[in-house]
């Protein structure tokens, strides 16, 4: 089962010690009836043949009303019944053997509170995390207290959803609107109340009022418009949005475009660029920007100076020169302006093996060349450097070039003639990665494999060289 952010807007916990007269069953339903939207049993002192028979029962509960049923703690219950999901806490066993064991079919929930903690959890295959405790709670007394501002953190940290726990009750809950959780997870708040649908149905109505808003990390594309769709400001789109990040735009220019080349290049104003970026800074303020195709030194100029007055962090810089059919995209004297305005500005720069040799003044022959020409450019630019290796001869190896040490990250080479766009794509996917709070190293890696996974999918468009499936995750049903 897929879990939907939206699940976990109401998350009721069961606990024996609210029964009451009534059995868990019965009150299990109220709260369905009231609104519960996702239920995990929680069971602390019960042998296992009566853990079982329990889970069975609440489970069917569930099932007959569409409503995901988790497990706590309990993984071999949780694969006995063939549960929704398991829930385990810092203390139980590793996320990361948890999903090796229950497969990729099962929804996995992690507790967490610190930062750490999140960002390993959703690392270990982690589908929501339940941080807290947000409240002192007379659930769980050894529970660790989670600040506002630290469950704030987490959920800006990962791009899973996050349920804040611990002591949430109808009248404090309102605190917690802006953190970015999605949901409240309770025991006694709805359990231990006489009037168990009522109250349930109290929380589920503040619930969808406090938290229907959500926030999304954001990252900005200043490039130009590729008409045909797979290269320029249409794959950086395509690869922020599947990265489940926000994508805004500057545009520098308009191309007619397609797979065989570029027809004719309208270039933005300096004051139209000026204008969007206004627009862009002052409202949405994205969390990293990547830079394209910028052709002339005007628009350079106006892109260096908007970058310093609004602050940006995490700048991916794409130094597009020619495109993969071959057409130059960028004048000759803008390429000093470049170096001079936009590098010293960069988090990373992204060349390909044309381009290091162009800004190191160097050729590239070897991976030694690489090496070279990575450093020189770095040292001198005082930026981070990545040079792809997609036009080396035998493999499709990059290099980071990043506080003086070099790493490489390896990739075979596919067969695939289609490679319009890679470094536009590969250029937005660490953008994206960086927007989410991912260190450079981890986001060139897995910007690396999801370039790889774009280009193994072998689309086949066009009379020339050919775009990549951008959507090679998302819509696997067409694969
Ligand atoms: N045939 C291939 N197989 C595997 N990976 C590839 C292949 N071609 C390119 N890549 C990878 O794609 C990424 C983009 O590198 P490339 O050198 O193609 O950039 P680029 O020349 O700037 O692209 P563009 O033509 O879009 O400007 C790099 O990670 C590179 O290793
Ligand atoms: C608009 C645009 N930007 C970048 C590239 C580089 O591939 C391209 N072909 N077109
Ligand atoms: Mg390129």
């Amino acid at each position: 089962m897929k879990l939907d952010k939206k699940d976990l807007l109401l998350y009721a916990i069961t606990d024996r010690s609210w029964l009451n007269g009534m059995t868990m069953e019965e009150q299990l339903k109220e709260a369905i009836t009231g609104g519960a939207t996702i239920v995990q049993i929680r069971e602390k002192n019960m042998n296992y043949s009566d853990f079982l028979e329990e889970a069975k029962s609440l489970y069917k509960i569930c099932k007959s009303s569409n409503i995901p049923f988790i497990v706590n703690d309990n993984i071999d219950i949780a694969r006995e019944i063939n549960a929704d999901g398991i829930h385990v806490g810092q203390e139980d066993m590793d996320a990361k053997d948890v999903r090796a064991i229950i497969g990729d079919k099962m929804i996995l929930g992690v507790s967490a509170s610190t930062v750490e903690e999140a960002i390993k959890a959703e690392k270990n295959g982690a589908d929501y995390l339940g941080v807290g405790a947000v409240f002192s709670t007379s659930t769980k007394k050894d529970a660790d207290s989670v600040s506002y501002e630290e469950l704030k953190k987490i959920c800006d940290a990962v791009s899973i959803p996050v349920v804040a726990i611990g002591g949430i009750t109808y009248d404090n809950m309102d605190v917690l609107k802006d953190s970015g959780i999605c949901g409240i997870s309770v025991i006694s708040a709805i359990f231990a109340q006489n009037d168990i649908r009522k109250a349930t149905e109290n929380l589920k109505n503040k619930s969808e009022k406090l938290f229907k808003y959500h926030k999304m990390p954001v990252a900005l594309t200043i490039a130009g418009s590729d008409s045909s769709g797979g290269a320029g400001i249409q794959a950086d789109i395509k690869t922020m949005t599947v990265h489940g990040v926000f994508a805004e735009s500057a545009i520098t220019a308009l191309t007619a475009q397609n797979t065989t080349g570029v027809m004719s290049v309208f270039e933005s104003s300096p004051e139209f660029l000026s204008e969007q970026l206004d627009s862009v800074f002052s409202d949405i303020y994205p969390n990293a920007v990547k830079i394209g195709m910028v052709s002339s030194c005007n628009l350079i100029h106006v892109i260096s100076e908007k970058l310093r007055e609004y602050n940006a962090k995490n700048i991916v810089v794409d130094p597009v020169m020619i495109s993969t059919s071959g057409s130059r995209l960028i004048e000759e004297d803008a390429i000093k302006t470049l170096k001079e305005e936009l590098f010293p500005l960069a988090s990373v720069l992204t060349p390909n093996i044309p381009e290091a040799e162009v800004i190191s003044g160097i050729e590239i022959k070897s991976t030694e060349d690489m090496i070279k020409a990575s450093k020189i450019i770095g040292d001198n630019f005082k930026c981070a450097v990545l040079c792809k290796g997609g036009h080396s001869i035998n493999d499709a190896n990059d290099l980071l070039y990043s506080n003086g040490e070099f790493r490489w990250f390896y990739g075979k080479r596919i067969e695939n003639n289609n490679t319009h766009g890679t470094g536009c794509t590969l250029s937005s996917a660490i953008a994206s990665n960086l927007a989410k709070g991912k260190n450079l190293e981890m986001s060139v890696l897995e910007a690396k494999n999801y370039i790889s996974g774009a280009l193994s999918y072998m689309l086949d468009l066009g009379k020339g060289s050919g775009p990549m499936n951008h959507a090679f995750s998302v819509h696997g049903e067409y694969k």
